[in-house]
């Protein structure tokens, strides 16, 4: 089944009417995970954000996305807060920009689930702490009363992983989430979203400009350059039976930086 279906999406800066996102069409099946891959500036995020409705001021789009067959592109902006977070949830590039940097991560965390759950602080705190334990995050009670600034991003984006298990959303969005981290948490961190993705059956959009990330995760992978959609299909069909010229030179490239660092590490590192 088809829970999140995107139609003709369009994307443009009203500043120079510069079109950044040119008509694009996509699906997330149920308890699938869809990897967008591209290089950098192809529209990756701006496709996602379009989606969650978190671009600039300046930056319009036009089309139609569906959740669960509802049209929710033209939804009151009350309504889409409501339905983001509980049932479409994003988890960001950088986890500073996630949290508000004045209040601590307790505050923040009892919040969202005041609003999406109605939970008063005890019930939120005791989730949150289970949470936060079931994915080996130290300390859980002394990480609320933290401050983000306090944190390493590898730590912010973990309790954004913990949060996201407590809210078990249909849709996770995930943008680049290991971008900001160095190997080896970018490593525990994939583990843990294979892992998030395990326990909620959630469907997933992970976006990554790494295919050896993509490798480990995605079922289905859209490639885009220059804001369009140039080739799509089952992740085996992808890396196997590339059509795209685009897709042949990612993989590619991909295949010559693994090989370089196997010869480093002398044979050491898999993609
Ligand atoms: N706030 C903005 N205002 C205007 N143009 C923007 C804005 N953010 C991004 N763009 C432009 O939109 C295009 C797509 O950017 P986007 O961030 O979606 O790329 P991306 O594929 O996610 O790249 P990356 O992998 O570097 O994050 C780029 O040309 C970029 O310059």
């Amino acid at each position: 089944m088809v829970l999140l279906e995107v139609k003709n999406l369009k994307v443009w800066d009203t500043r120079n009417n510069e079109v950044i996102i040119k008509n694009n069409s996509f699906s997330v099946k149920e308890n699938r995970c869809l990897a967008i891959v591209g290089e950098s500036g192809s529209g990756k995020s701006m496709t996602c954000k379009s989606i969650m409705r978190l671009n600039k001021p300046w930056i319009e789009a036009s089309g139609n996305v569906l959740f669960k067959g509802k049209d929710i592109f033209n939804l009151p902006n009350t309504k889409m807060r409501k339905l983001c977070g509980k049932n479409i949830a994003m988890i960001m590039q950088n986890g500073m920009s996630a949290f508000d940097p004045s209040s601590t991560i307790g505050v923040h965390l009892r919040e969202t689930l005041w609003e999406h759950y109605g939970w008063d602080k005890k019930h939120a705190d005791e989730a949150m702490v289970q949470s936060m334990e079931s994915i080996m995050l130290k300390n859980p009670k002394e990480i609320l009363k933290k401050y983000p600034h306090q944190l390493s991003g590898g730590m912010l984006q973990r309790i954004m992983i913990a949060l996201t298990l407590v809210l078990e959303p249909d849709v996770i969005i995930a943008d680049e989430p290991t971008t900001a981290l160095d190997t080896i948490t970018q490593f525990e961190v994939i583990h843990q979203f294979v892992s998030l993705r395990k326990r909620t059956k959630s469907s997933m959009i992970f976006i990554s400009h790494d295919l050896g990330v993509v490798k480990k995760i995605a079922d289905d992978v859209i490639v885009m350059q220059d804001g369009c959609i140039v080739e799509s299909g089952t992740l085996s069909e992808i890396f196997k039976n590339p059509k795209n010229n685009y897709t042949r030179y990612l993989i590619s490239t991909r295949e010559e930086l693994g090989n370089k660092y196997k010869k480093m590490l002398g044979g050491g590192i898999g993609c």
